[in-house]
């Protein structure tokens, strides 16, 4: 076995620990070649297809690589911003906030984000974070339901990481918080807010990512895990159980997944005479390709011409100040017997800090 060179070891009372805020990855670019590339990787994991390697492997590259690649290239080039991926750009953004967050909380720690495919790779965070000193790491991982095809596969990418580290730092991981308070509120403060501004909908649709039944069958606890999200969110916003309804979206492939379909749930409706939905997706904690454009756009329109009057979807957490607190406690209740907080100079220091800003501010504001 063949060791990554590693940086000088710092020990015990020095050493940093990190938070690392893991999200699934998205291409590079929205062009035919950076998707092939984030697919291959991303539908190359024996997490994501549990199909025998040999098959899938044929399938993988005869088939879906060349013909899925160009099409998901035009839907991610719709919804595709100045500043990038939206997953990624959100992402990003989660983990500054976090550290602010935490920071006034009175916590020293370092805050970084990684993708489980394309990048910022996992390995080349943890390399970088090991040589910054980080001899603890907490991985929160950006789904609140635990599913094997993407929560323990972010585990199995650390775990192989660290396979080639001789010095491997203290590990934790948080597995769901699917039913956490704080993510329940945040949930439910994100949908008050846009029904203040936009009014209630006849119907709340909580579309989840799907996955394979089979998964469930062989015990995975992510279908129980939305349930109990959308029942959590319903009891708080004080919806009864005709006038919300939870659906799977973003099947692949032929087999049956999680049931009932987003798309054809949303047609029914509208043939049932439904004149005003509202989509909310609360297994996404960033908006992203199957946010932005399978339900804000797709779904829209399989409502609409299905006979619907009105389709709103409501934004993913994103930047909400209550979601980034929310991801705050979660990380929090997680330090438990980890020495992350600022000693006392380091809390004299940002005293003082804190007192020369504002006399600069005080001194700029009279000069005016
Ligand atoms: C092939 C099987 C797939 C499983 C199982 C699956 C589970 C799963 N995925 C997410 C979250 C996201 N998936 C996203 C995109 C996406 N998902 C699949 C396939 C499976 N997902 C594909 C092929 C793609 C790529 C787009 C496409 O070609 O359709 C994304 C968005 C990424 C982005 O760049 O914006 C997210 C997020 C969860 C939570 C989940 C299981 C619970
Ligand atoms: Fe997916
Ligand atoms: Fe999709």
């Amino acid at each position: 076995m063949a060791f990554l060179k590693e940086p000088p070891f710092t020990h015990g009372k020095t050493g940093k620990t990190a938070v690392l805020l893991v999200n699934l990855g998205t291409p590079d670019a929205p062009t035919t070649k950076a998707v092939r590339r984030y697919l291959k990787q991303f539908l190359s994991d024996p997490r994501v297809v549990e199909i025998p390697r040999a098959i899938w492997w044929l399938i993988l590259h005869c088939l879906i690589l060349p013909f899925r690649s160009s099409k998901s290239a035009h839907k991610y080039a719709s919804i595709w911003s100045n500043e990038g991926s939206p997953l990624k750009v959100h992402t990003g953004k989660q983990a500054t906030l976090l550290r602010g967050y935490l920071g006034q909380r009175g916590h020293r720690l370092q805050v970084a984000y990684a993708m489980r495919y394309g990048s910022p790779a996992i390995g080349e965070v943890l390399e970088q974070l090991k040589a910054e000193g980080c001899e603890r790491l907490l991985v929160l991982p950006a789904y609140p339901q635990y599913s094997a095809t993407t929560t323990a596969s972010i585990y199995d990418a650390v775990f192989a990481h660290y396979a080639q580290v001789r010095n491997v730092p203290e590990l934790r991981f948080i597995k769901h918080y699917h039913d956490h308070e704080a993510y329940i509120q945040a949930l439910k403060d994100s949908v008050l807010a846009y029904w203040a501004m936009h009014g209630a909908p006849d119907k709340l649709i909580m579309s989840f990512h799907g996955v394979p039944k089979r998964t469930l069958l062989l015990g995975d606890p992510y279908h129980c895990e939305c349930h109990k999200t959308a029942r959590l969110l319903a009891q708080q916003l004080g919806l009864g159980p005709e006038q919300y309804q939870l659906t799977f979206q973003s099947r692949f492939g032929k087999a049956e997944w999680l049931q009932p379909y987003t798309a054809p749930t949303l047609q029914a409706l509208a043939k049932q005479g439904v004149k005003r939905v509202d989509v909310m997706c609360p297994g996404f904690t960033s908006d992203c390709l199957e946010t932005l454009e399978e339900i804000a756009i797709e779904g829209k329109q399989d409502f609409l011409q299905a006979g619907g009057k009105e389709f709103h979807f409501i934004p993913c957490l994103n930047q909400a100040p209550g979601w980034i607190s929310a991801m705050a406690e979660i990380v929090e209740e997680q330090l438990i017997g980890w020495p992350t907080h600022l000693t006392e100079a380091e809390r004299e220091e940002l005293k003082q800090q804190v007192e020369m800003s504002k006399k600069q501010a005080l001194s700029l504001g009279a000069s005016q």
